[in-house]
């Protein structure tokens, strides 16, 4: 693969983003990389971020032929230096060319939402691996799908990667023989252009509530609305949760690019819609119980009734918000070419890492591993629980990160506050500030009148102690941190076994014993 400077000089010429270009020894890359650790011969080295100008010379004595900024460096004298408005979008767009656009040659569903965006996708993935004979790709916060060998599924580092390895790995799945692609799409996504001129064949958008507002990520809540409605901006068609707040102008940004017979809203029958809102497709709850959860999709219009998709779906993983989840992943599947018995298996079938993974304790009750991490899901997740379980205990373990979304400490504190007995409040990715101050502050906002709290801050420990105090009626919820394999301290990432390991290792020694 290659790329020379007169077609990136077209390409960003035509974006208005190209600022001055000064050719060096070398006008063809072989390779694009914005990481100077990386940095392979004749490579495009980009300068983005956090940047530091040593950087730049680490590129180019790691045999850099030329370098992308917004501003002109000595340290990259005698590279060809192209000197752009936004690095990032220029970043974007250079990455699809020089993968070749593979983004064309695969059908692309895109999700955002502030909750039930990775769940979604699996339920996707799930439906459209029997429609494609696996040849879904996926990019989710858990895992990177690229192709079906063990060496092409990973770790994700990011919800929504960087521009280059979004191309990179589209590349890299159509070279694996890859069809379609379901991604997440992050409002920080949009927010550093890293999905610029990225467009999707559907996009998807679920729910918003405040969330990531702070200022690392958006500095308000309309900004956060404003990046997420890029999705739909960018997508060919759209489809809508019709019960979303903000939902008037959530439509109007699918409909400022997509014509209305393109764009496909779904909505519980048991929630009263406002406005003049007229859902195309309407889900109603057959079971929702811990053990079973059940819809009945009901096609609202003579558009959507063609479609087939009328009928009872089983949903493998519970909890009653994952009704709209499903929905949402049976319109998209269907629109991709997925048929009513794909559907049923997908969903029969789909399990999605670190998302209500259930655990049967015994005589300790059922253990359920969730990643549940702010007031919005933690409150959906233990309504439902308590709802299911009204005579049984509900136990907590949950804790809180440090330096970054304060405000899920009240949330959390709420939440317990509403629906739980028992809480074992311990250690969730410190960061930088001391644990039990965080916890403390959780504390703070729990009524301890309703909720009898521990405080542990060995998170194994805590998991421990809860499944100890449960007996057979008990549900124990591991919150937060779903299938995280590190704990962020003071700015390392230690290595934890994930919380689902650790109740595995508790249920282990509690049979041994
Ligand atoms: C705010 C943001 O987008 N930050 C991301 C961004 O940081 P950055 O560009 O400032 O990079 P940096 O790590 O500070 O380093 C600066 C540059 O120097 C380079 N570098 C660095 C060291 C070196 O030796 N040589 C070198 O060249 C780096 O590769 C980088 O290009 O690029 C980095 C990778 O290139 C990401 O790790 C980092 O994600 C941060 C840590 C992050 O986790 N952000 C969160 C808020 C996020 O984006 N979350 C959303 C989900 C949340 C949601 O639902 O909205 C997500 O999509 O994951
Ligand atoms: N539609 C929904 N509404 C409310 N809560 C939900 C919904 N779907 C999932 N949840 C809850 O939110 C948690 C996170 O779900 P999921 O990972 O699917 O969402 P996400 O949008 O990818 O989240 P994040 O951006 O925080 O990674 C789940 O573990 C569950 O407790």
């Amino acid at each position: 693969m290659s790329l020379g400077i007169n077609e990136i000089k077209i390409i960003l010429s035509e974006h208005n983003l190209l600022k001055k270009i000064v050719i060096g020894d070398h006008d063809t890359f072989h390779d694009v990389t914005y990481d100077s650790r990386n940095v392979k011969k004749n490579a495009l080295f980009f300068c983005k971020g956090n940047f530091k100008t040593q950087y730049l010379s680490m590129a180019k004595d790691s045999g850099a032929s030329g370098y992308v900024s917004e501003k002109q460096y000595d340290e990259g004298n005698g590279l060809t230096q192209i000197i752009v408005t936004d690095v990032q979008k220029a970043m974007s767009i250079i990455g699809a060319a020089f993968y070749g656009y593979p983004e064309n040659n695969l059908f692309i569903i895109a999700y955002t939402g502030t909750k039930g965006k990775t769940t979604s996708s699996y339920f996707a993935k799930s439906i459209l691996d029997y429609t494609t004979n696996k040849k879904t790709a996926l990019l989710s916060t858990i895992d990177t799908i690229l192709g079906n060998q063990s060496d092409q599924k990973f770790k994700s580092h990011l919800t929504t990667p960087e521009s280059l390895d979004i191309f990179k790995y589209m590349k890299t799945a159509v070279d694996n023989g890859m069809t379609h692609m379901v991604m997440e799409v992050s409002s920080q996504a949009y927010k550093k252009n890293r999905v610029y001129g990225l467009k999707y064949n559907i996009g998807l958008f679920l729910n918003i509530s405040p969330d990531h507002i702070g200022p690392n990520e958006h500095p308000t809540f309309a900004d956060y609305l404003h990046c997420k409605e890029q999705l739909l901006v960018n997508s060919d068609t759209c489809i809508i949760n019709a019960d979303t707040d903000h939902f008037s102008d959530v439509y109007n940004a699918a409909k400022a690019t997509t014509e209305p017979e393109n764009i496909y809203l779904f909505s519980d029958h048991d929630k009263k819609l406002l406005d003049n809102r007229h859902p195309d497709f309407i889900f109603d709850s057959v079971a929702d119980t811990i053990n079973d959860n059940k819809i009945k999709l009901l096609p609202n219009n003579e558009k959507v009734a063609k479609m087939n998709l009328s009928g009872e779906y089983r949903i493998a993983v519970a909890g009653d918000y994952n009704e709209s989840n499903a929905t949402s992943a049976i319109i998209a599947t269907a629109l991709a070419g997925a048929d009513a018995q794909d559907v049923k298996n997908g969903l029969e079938k789909v399990f999605v890492p670190g998302r209500m993974e259930s655990y049967n304790a015994n005589q300790n009750g059922f253990v359920y591993v969730d990643y549940a991490h702010n007031y919005a899901s933690m409150h959906a997740l233990l309504s439902f629980l308590k709802k299911g379980n009204p005579n049984g205990k509900v136990i907590v373990v949950v804790g809180s990160p440090g330096n970054k979304g304060e405000d899920r400490r009240k949330g959390f504190g709420m939440a317990l506050t509403e629906n739980a007995d028992e809480a074992f409040l311990t250690t969730d990715d410190p960061a930088f500030e001391n644990p039990e101050d965080i916890i403390e502050e959780i504390d703070s906002y729990i009524d301890h009148s309703k909720v009898d709290v521990h405080v542990q801050l060995d998170r194994r420990m805590a998991i421990k102690q809860a499944i100890l105090s449960g007996n057979s009626n008990s549900i124990i919820v591991i919150a937060g941190k779903g299938r995280d394999p590190y704990q962020k301290i003071n700015g390392v990432d230690t290595p934890y076994e994930t919380d689902s390991v650790v109740v595995k290792n508790v249920l282990k020694g509690l049979e041994n014993e």
